[in-house]
Formats: structure tokens, C-alpha cells, sequence
């Protein structure tokens, strides 16, 4: 599968294709027959298309690609117009963490695509309601529309684009009501940077009355990390500050995260390829590798803090939230922060003990083991009180619940008992599946080595054999489809 990424940088496109409604006109028996053809599935969002007056609508299914272009073979919708390439872009809704939809559309065309009467080229751009979508001297998307209740309301043939949603201007940046996810201390939305003509993530953190030093703190770790560059990091572009946020303007990943594409394995019943992560565990390491050659440690490296920089199979993997990172020239071991699910053991004896400190990048390295082990295997190393593969859907529905707060005594027995596996270090390999991932399980029992000073670094795990006997695979596909896209 590795090598096909390889050769065929486009295999992206062989997700499933759309299972899409069509009407030809807007004739209340069409509606009546989008209406059951639809039944089945999860639809969030239609598209109004306008070819020379002729219009048509078609429904988006969750994870569902719906490719367009001039080849059949590899497009669903077919133009068989000259200026259309074999697949000029794809069109993608994924549900966003915080539980609603983000729709996006990737151009791989030669000409490329105008959004809202910008030229995009070979990027993936976010769409909101109302945005349209042209395909130069072919096709028109009036609009593209969320709703709700999908089922009733994509049967309603409306070709009337919903009004443009709120926008509000912050220094050299427009930025939208589109909200792409939130979280303990910030909300982040979709956002135009002007001087750079392409959307941007803006994350706004509210900022408290009389804490200016813990608000100077901040700006100067932004700082820090501004001077980042990789293709596996989400780079911070730009910063605003107003009277109650701080406004941070970061690079825009339009595929959700992957705690969310875990799970959409575990919704299918299904478990993620070991190529694919081994792919992804790739990413993350070189992308890790870059923050400790710099001396940064994350330390709150988590599958929620992994961004998809575009949606579909064998995603670029973005590092994201580095509210917690640290320079260690700052100190050489740290106050313990992070998530319990992917503290190491030093870690959650220092949040027990209060006082003590712990060392960041091995921290960094266990939190990368257990990410590796929820891929592989759809449940936690040390959580397995529940059955296994229940452990995914209970923590999406806790954190879209937001319950990570919560202190209600079952939560805190659990997380007592959580935190015992974990200084205990008995790692579950119980599942079936870990007898035919063999190499896969070293490097998990290297980076969940119980003592910091031996466990593996991030420059030792690239070099187990789990990765270095496809190294020349991995580098191939993250040259041609990650530096290659730079
Ligand atoms: N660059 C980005 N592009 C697209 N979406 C993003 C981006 N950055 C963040 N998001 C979305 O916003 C959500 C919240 O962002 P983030 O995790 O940085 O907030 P936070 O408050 O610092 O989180 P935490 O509760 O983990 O501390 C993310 O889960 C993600 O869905």
C-alpha cells in the first residue's frame, strides 16, 4: 500500500466513492426519490451545482469522497469539458471534533479552482455556507449548505445560496463564524489572512483582567514557536491581541483530527491498516524529531492535538496546541501538565506528589507509544477496564460531552485506577491482533519503557525495525506527498 502511495500520489482518491442524490430538475419526484435514495446515509451537507443553467443537487456523506472531473475512471462527477482535469478536486465532509461538520474541498487540477473569486490551486480550502465554488468555463457550486437535520432538508430542492455567515475583521485577517473546534481554553475558527491570500486558522484564548505576566508568558512562548518550520508541526503565522483574547493565527488543517479519524474506523467496525499507521507514526516522530533537535518538548501529545492537514486516507499529520510546550533551556524538568490518558509514570507521580518535576521529551516519546497503540489496536494500553474498542467511543463521547472536567466519583475512580495501571506498567497485549504485529509491539514496549532514563528516544524509534524495514517506502510517499505539496 506504501509503495502505491508511492507511485500513485493520487490513491487518496480511491476512498469510497460518494454515494451522492442527484435531480436532474428541481421536480417534487425527484425530491421524493433523493429523499429515499438518501435513507441510508449520512448525509450532512448538499451542493447546489449550476452547468450552464442546468442544475443539480447532490448530497455529502460523512468520510465519503465525492471526486469531480473529466475522467470517469477517476471521478464520480463526470464534466467532460476540455478544461476540466482528469480530477480537478475533491470534495470532502468530516465531522469536526466538536461534533459538527467541516466540508472541504481539495483542488488537484491544473487550472485550478475560484473560491468566492479567489484562484485556488492545489490546496485544500474549507467551505462554508454560501461560499461558491467554480470550476473555470464548466461548473458552478452555488452553495454549500449544513444542516441540522440532514435527511428533510436535503431533499428540498432550494437553489437559493443561505445568506453569508457573520465575518469580523482583526488586523489583516477576516475572520469567519465558521467554528472548527474548541477546546479547554480556546475556540478556534476559520479565517482569511489578506497579505497571504489563503484561510487560516484563528485561535482566540480569552485572556483574565489583572493577569498581564501570565498574558506576557504566553506571547513570549508564541514566540518561540513562530521560529518553527516542518511539515509535520502546525505553524503559528501571526498574533493579535485585543481587550479580552489573545487572537493566534495558525496554518489551516482542514481534515479534522485523529482522535476522530480513530474513531471512524471504530463507528466501521473496523481497525486502521498497520501501513497506514506506521505511515502516521512516521510523521509523527520527524515531526517530534524537529521540536527535541530544538530542544521543545509538547507535553501534551495526545490523538485530539494531531491535526489531519487534509482529509482522506494516509493523512499528513500535523503536531498542534503547544500551550504547554517548553524551550528546556527554561528549566530542566517541569511543573507536570498534559492529559492522564498519555502521562508517563514520572509524570502522574509528579501530579500525585505536587512537588516533584518531570523531564518533557521522554514524556513526549510515551504519549507517542500510547498514540501508536490506539491506532493500531482502537483502545488504551492501560485503560482496559472497558472492553476493548469501547475505550474510543466512551472518551469521543466524554470529550464532545466535555467531561475531561468532570469530578464525578466514577470519573475519579477511574481515573485512580488509570493512573495505578499506569505506574505499574502492565501494558495490555492481550487483543488477538498483537500476536501479528510483532515489530509494530517492540516499538510500543520501547517508547512505554516504565524508566524515563532507558525508554526510547525519538531518534531510537525512528531507527526500529518496524520503520526502518519500509524506510525507503515511508520516505518516498512523505517526499512525493508531503515535501512535494510544500
Ligand atoms: N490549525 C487548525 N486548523 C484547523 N482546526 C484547528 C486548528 N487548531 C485547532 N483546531 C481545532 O480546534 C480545536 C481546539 O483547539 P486546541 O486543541 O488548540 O484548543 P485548546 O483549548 O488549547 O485545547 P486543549 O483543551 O487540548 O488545551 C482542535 O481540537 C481542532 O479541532
Amino acid at each position: 500500500m506504501l509503495e502505491s502511495i508511492r507511485s500513485h500520489p493520487r490513491s487518496i482518491t480511491n476512498a469510497p466513492r460518494q454515494i451522492s442524490c442527484r435531480s436532474t430538475n428541481a421536480s417534487s419526484s425527484s425530491s421524493s426519490k433523493i429523499a429515499k435514495s438518501i435513507k441510508s446515509v449520512d448525509i450532512c451537507a448538499k451542493l447546489i451545482t449550476d452547468r450552464n443553467g442546468h442544475k443539480e443537487v447532490i448530497g455529502l456523506g460523512i468520510n465519503k469522497a465525492l471526486t469531480i472531473g473529466r475522467n470517469p475512471e477517476r471521478s464520480f462527477y463526470v464534466i467532460p469539458d476540455s478544461s476540466v482535469s482528469g480530477l480537478h478536486c475533491t470534495i470532502f465532509a468530516v465531522r469536526s471534533p466538536s461534533g459538527g461538520v467541516i466540508v472541504s474541498c481539495q483542488d488537484s487540477s491544473k487550472n485550478g479552482i475560484i473560491l468566492n473569486g479567489h484562484r485556488i490551486k492545489k490546496a485544500s480550502v474549507i467551505l462554508m455556507d454560501g461560499d461558491s465554488l467554480r470550476i473555470p468555463d464548466s461548473l458552478t457550486f452555488t452553495c454549500i449548505h449544513l444542516w441540522k437535520d440532514p435527511i428533510e432538508k436535503v431533499s428540498v430542492f432550494d437553489p437559493t445560496p443561505p445568506p453569508q455567515p457573520a465575518r469580523k475583521h482583526i488586523g489583516r485577517y477576516i475572520v469567519t463564524s465558521q467554528c472548527l473546534g474548541s477546546g479547554s481554553f480556546a475556540i478556534v475558527h476559520l479565517a482569511l489572512s489578506m497579505d497571504r491570500r489563503c484561510q487560516v486558522a484563528c485561535k482566540s484564548i480569552r485572556t483574565k483582567k489583572g493577569h498581564r505576566d501570565e498574558l506576557g508568558q504566553v506571547m513570549k512562548e508564541i514566540k518561540i514557536l513562530m521560529g518553527l518550520n516542518h511539515p509535520n508541526i502546525n505553524r503559528i503565522y501571526d498574533t493579535q491581541e485585543d481587550q479580552n483574547f489573545i487572537h493566534i493565527f495558525l496554518q489551516l488543517c482542514t481534515g479534522g483530527d485523529l482522535f476522530t479519524y480513530i474513531n471512524s474506523f471504530t463507528e466501521k467496525n473496523c481497525k486502521m491498516e498497520e501501513d497506514e499507521a506506521k505511515y502516521i507514526t512516521f510523521q509523527l516522530l520527524k515531526g517530534l524529531a524537529y521540536l527535541h533537535n530544538k530542544s521543545i518538548s509538547h507535553r501534551d501529545l495526545k490523538p485530539e492535538n494531531l491535526l489531519l492537514y487534509a482529509p482522506g486516507p494516509y493523512p499528513r499529520i500535523q503536531i498542534a496546541d503547544f500551550g504547554l510546550a517548553r524551550p528546556k533551556s527554561y528549566q530542566e524538568t517541569f511543573n507536570v501538565c498534559g492529559t492522564v490518558s498519555y502521562l508517563p509514570p514520572e509524570g502522574i507521580l509528579a501530579l500525585d506528589q505536587k512537588n516533584l518535576g518531570y523531564v518533557g521529551m521522554p514524556s513526549d516519546c510515551w504519549s507517542a507509544g500510547i498514540i501508536l497503540y490506539i491506532m493500531l489496536s482502537g483502545s488504551h494500553p492501560f485503560d482496559y477496564a472497558l472492553p476493548s474498542e469501547s475505550w474510543l467511543s466512551q472518551h469521543a463521547s466524554d470529550s464532545r460531552r466535555g467531561s475531561h472536567a468532570d469530578c464525578s466519583q466514577n470519573y475519579l475512580q477511574s481515573e485512580a485506577r488509570l493512573k495505578e495501571r499506569i505506574i505499574s506498567g502492565q501494558v495490555d497485549f492481550q487483543q488477538l491482533l498483537w500476536s501479528k504485529l510483532v515489530k509494530a509491539k517492540v516499538l510500543v514496549n520501547l517508547l512505554l519503557i516504565h524508566d524515563p532514563s532507558k525508554r526510547a528516544t525519538v531518534h531510537e524509534a525512528l531507527q526500529s525495525s518496524w520503520i526502518t524495514d519500509d524506510l525507503a517506502m515511508l520516505e518516498g510517499a512523505y517526499r512525493s506527498r508531503i515535501v512535494a505539496s510544500l
